[in-house]
């Protein structure tokens, strides 16, 4: 779509790249059309990926599903910021729920660190469950700008949740599980579940600090997490993404006391997606595979002069689920996995990641 007003924030096409000379990640690019038609080389390299760092560059514009990905995710982009331009007072009209987190999070809802400074990222987190049914069966309102893009958000949803689970698909048969079966049944895409189309805006430098004269500050947008669900497809366009450079292999590790490792930016590639697991996937495998621990600061250098926007899919067990351990050659017994209270629940409502 060409873009006729000067004003339109989300321009791929004219950002400046990403600069030289940061410590940044080295990820493995997994090819998505490699992964659908059974390649065994690629399966064993996605394999590792999981189980070192839980995050991998995904190829997307060599498959159908990949250029869905593509292009769906830079027109929810768009469509991003048309839903961010709101007034304030009219996306308030949208929190989220008691026991869900759909729906509108303000900039300085969430504390970053552990001085308690505010987050300087809006997410707006649009359900599955809603989008994938017809308007009467909807359980909530969503503004305009959201409903005007149900059928591009259904598909991408519907998208996004297929090659979720084809990655798991192929992590579940490298862990020897004797089930694959379970794995579908706990994320079945007409069940009740916290899965969104999460669209983030984080604020430029300038509009950080209070004065713009400190152009290397390190801001973070949002902090220090490890994502909830299960498989999580991230599509971002400036830099800023920064993972942890230690394997995190414990469920819902949130306790971020230890400061030991150091902050590693994930450069953003043009035609991939980020995937990255989280929590639950950790937990079905006993720790086998790893839910890397990621924050966002503002993108470096001159990209930080530009608002950031990204668009996130979470694959999230059904909320009906005990995420328990699955049974597996691959996947180590615990004494206590058996145990209820050892169990992620589907929906672990109170956390915002
Ligand atoms: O915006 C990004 O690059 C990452 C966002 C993220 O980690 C999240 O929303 O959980
Ligand atoms: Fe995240």
């Amino acid at each position: 779509m060409p873009h006729k007003d000067d004003n339109v924030e989300f321009i791929p096409s004219r950002y400046p790249p990403f600069p030289d000379g940061l410590k940044t990640t080295h990820l493995e690019t997994i090819s998505l059309a490699k992964i659908q038609i059974g390649d065994g080389a690629e399966q064993d390299r996605m394999f590792e990926a999981c189980k070192t760092w839980g995050f991998f560059y995904l190829h997307l514009l060599d498959s159908d599903q990949g250029r869905m990905l593509y292009e769906g995710s830079e027109n929810i982009a768009r469509a991003s910021e048309h839903v961010f331009a709101l007034p304030l007072e009219e996306k308030a009209k949208y929190p989220p729920h008691k026991n869900d987190t759909f729906g509108y999070k303000a900039i300085g809802e969430s504390r970053v660190d552990k001085n308690k400074k505010a987050d300087t990222v809006e997410f707006f987190n649009i359900s599955k469950d809603d989008m994938t049914v017809p308007d009467s069966e909807m359980k909530r309102e969503w503004p305009k700008e959201v409903l005007d893009n149900k059928p591009l958000l259904a598909t991408y949803i519907r998208t996004a949740h297929s090659v979720g689970l084809q990655i798991l698909d192929v992590l579940g048969t490298k862990l020897g599980i004797d089930d694959l079966e379970e794995i579908h049944q706990r994320h079945k895409i007409g069940e009740t579940s916290a899965d969104v189309v999460r669209m983030t805006r984080g604020l430029p430098r300038a509009r950080q600090l209070e004065t713009d004269d400190d152009d290397k500050a390190e801001i973070i947008t949002t902090g220090a997490h490890t994502d909830f669900g299960t498989v999580t497809i991230l599509r971002n366009w400036l830099g800023g993404l920064q993972l942890y450079a230690v394997p995190n292999r414990i469920a819902g590790n949130l306790d971020f006391g230890d400061e030991s490792g150091e902050w590693m930016f994930v450069e953003p590639q043009q035609d991939c997606a980020i995937v990255n697991l989280g929590d639950a996937a950790v937990r079905m495998s006993n720790g086998v595979l790893c839910s890397g621990r990621h924050r966002v600061i503002t993108a470096p250098g001159e990209q930080g002069k530009l608002p950031r926007y990204s668009v996130v899919y979470f694959v999230r067990p059904n909320n009906e689920c005990r995420v328990k351990a699955l049974r597996g050659s691959g996947v180590p017994n615990m004494a206590d996995d058996e145990n209820d209270e050892d169990c992620i629940r589907g929906s672990r409502d109170n956390d915002k990641n």
